[in-house]
């Protein structure tokens, strides 16, 4: 029912072509949208844990530098105190000397100094504040009990004496005690470390593609100073959740905000070690901005997005140009359909079913319903002389069937039917020309004995010749028909006048009389005959004619039989 109209007509379905390029561009819209939202779960995800990776990987490179640079520095004190110049030392050049190579050899050590027991600078490198109380540094105190570091800080007096530049001076220091060779301390060493080395090395580290894309390297002491940082940041107090991981001990990189409102993918490690005073702890962070980080995978969203738009448009062109191909021949067979089947509706000459060879799936179709059409014309021609054919049997049947109904079937003569037809026309002659009739009523005498004696079948053959007789004795023009049994009637047309069809009455007596020559015997025979002439201008009608000649008859049986009777004339009007 659902593929009916309301009216009952079969609902137009969309053609193949039109379906297949609708097929095709559903399935390219689906798969660019699965595309997508692939590359959005996969490859953004993916680029997000990517360039978290790479900010992990750069605050450990910055930490492994930081924890490289301050253990050169431990290794590089242990070393001086440890050399026999610096240990034995009683004059301050000898001891100067040493520490002006070791300053030479790493110009970030702003400060090389050896310190007695007293306070005072025994000896430094290129002699800068030599003979200076330093007691009080914290560098000196800590040095006594072995070797030590000491945080980022200022120096005040040491910064006063070092050329002045864009970045303040700032210092790490690390000190250990000098001891004579027989393990007495005399004097700390103590080597102030310029904090530019840690720029330095964190402008390294960014390469200017990094800058590029906003990463930045933050070094946070353990009291949440920022040490290193962007500007505006540095010597502030920071609080973030990296740091807080870094100052835990972990490392890796999160997602987070950061105090300026801003999101950055923040990669987090930690210096030095814990409990070891040689070395320092710092928190190495390292950030950048999300959506700059992000930035190249969203790029690769909108590239995918477009790529796919133009292939999934180049496809749908492509699949509506194959699918048309592909269809042609489809399309020409049912076209050719349904010009037929308007054709047929009209009464119009039917289109021949085109041969198609554009593949073979279609050829074999188009060759089946040429093949089909062809029987089906075979089939039409056939039924419609069939029909023919039975249209004339039917009308001879008809026809035959007429005269069996006209006809007496024992003498083939016309039969009471056919005479009731043939009277009234002839008596309507009479009247147009003028000219009497005659009705004569013939039956045989005896003939029942014919039957009694030689048998029924004799009896029919002798009712034939009987009937035989009388055409031959009248006109060819003139009706001769068998009413009923042994019962005969001649009507005799064109009469000159009454005692014409007397006259004819008796020349036909002495034929009737002759032998019947029948299978198996010969019989003689007569027969009585009452004859009724019909002028023009008789009133009578055939009923009346026809029961005048059968009374004459009877008066002729009566007469004593093989007699011819005249009817009295019939009333005038
Ligand atoms: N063989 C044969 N006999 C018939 C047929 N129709 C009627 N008869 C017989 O014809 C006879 C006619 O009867 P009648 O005319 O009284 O017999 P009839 O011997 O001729 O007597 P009359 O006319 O008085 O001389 C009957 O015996 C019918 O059985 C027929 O088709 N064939």
């Amino acid at each position: 029912m659902k593929n009916k109209t309301e009216t009952g007509q079969p609902r137009k379905r969309l053609r193949l072509a039109t379906l297949v390029t609708l097929g095709v561009c559903a399935t390219v819209a689906l798969s660019t949208a699965l595309q997508l939202a692939l590359v959005d779960h996969f490859a953004t995800n993916y680029a997000g844990k990517e360039a978290e990776l790479r900010l992990q990987q750069l605050s450990w490179q910055m930490r492994d530098s930081l924890n490289r640079v301050v253990s050169k520095a431990a290794g590089d004190v242990q070393l001086v105190t440890a050399l026999a110049q610096v240990r034995e030392a009683r004059d301050p050049a000898a001891a100067r000397a040493v520490l002006d190579s070791l300053q030479d050899s790493f110009p970030d050590y702003a400060w090389i100094g050896i310190a007695g027991q007293d306070g005072k600078v025994f000896a430094s490198a290129h002699g800068l504040l030599e003979n200076a109380d330093v007691s009080a540094r914290p560098w000196f105190k800590a040095g006594q009990g072995g070797l030590r570091t000491i945080d980022y800080h200022p120096a005040l007096l040491l910064g006063k004496l070092l050329p002045q530049a864009a970045d303040p001076w700032r210092f790490i220091d690390v000190a250990a005690p000098v001891r004579r060779a027989d393990g007495q301390p005399w004097g700390v060493l103590g080597v102030h470390m310029s904090w530019n080395w840690a720029r330095r090395l964190a402008r390294n580290l960014l390469t200017p593609a990094l800058r590029e894309y906003g990463a930045e390297i933050l070094v946070v002491r353990n009291d949440a100073t920022v040490l290193l940082g962007p500007v505006g940041m540095e010597e502030k107090k920071l609080n973030t959740n990296s740091l807080q991981l870094a100052q835990a001990g972990q490392t890796g990189a999160i997602r987070e905000t950061w105090p300026d409102g801003k999101v950055y993918l923040t990669g987090y490690s930690q210096t030095g070690q814990s409990g070891d005073t040689a070395t320092l702890q710092w928190s190495v962070l390292v950030r950048q901005p999300e959506q700059v980080a992000m930035a190249a995978s969203r790029q690769l969203e909108q590239l995918i997005l477009w790529l796919s738009v133009a292939a999934g448009a180049a496809m749908a062109l492509v699949a509506a140009f194959l699918a048309r191909r592909l269809t042609r021949p489809m399309d020409r067979l049912s076209r050719t359909i349904e010009q037929r089947a308007k054709a047929v509706e009209e009464g119009q000459p039917l289109p021949e079913v085109p041969a198609i060879d554009g593949f073979r799936e279609a050829q074999v179709l188009s060759r089946a319903m040429r093949d089909m059409v062809h029987s089906e014309a075979r089939h039409v021609d056939l039924l419609q002389t069939m029909n023919e054919q039975l249209e004339s049997t039917v009308a001879r049947r008809t026809a035959e069937l007429e005269q069996l109904v006209m006809r007496d079937v024992l003498t083939g003569l016309p039969n009471r039917r056919a005479l009731m037809q043939a009277l009234p026309a002839a008596m309507a002659r009479v009247t147009r020309m003028r000219q009497p009739c005659a009705v004569l009523f013939l039956d045989l005498d005896g003939f029942k004995n014919v039957n009694d004696t030689h048998g029924h079948e004799e009896g029919d053959e002798l009712l034939r010749q009987f009937g035989q007789r009388i055409v031959g004795a009248v006109r060819r023009t003139d009706t001769v028909a068998r009413l009923a049994g042994d019962e005969f009637v001649a009507i005799l047309e064109n009469l000159s006048d009454a005692a014409a069809a007397e006259e004819m009455g008796r020349k036909i007596m002495p034929l009737l009389r002759e032998p019947f020559v029948l299978k198996t015997a010969t019989v003689n025979l007569s027969a009585s005959i009452g004859i009724a002439i019909h002028q023009p201008g008789d009133a009578e009608d055939l009923d009346a004619l026809l029961a005048r000649a059968d009374r004459a008859m009877y008066e002729a049986k009566r007469g004593g039989k093989n007699n011819v009777v005249m009817a009295a004339a019939a009333a005038p009007v």
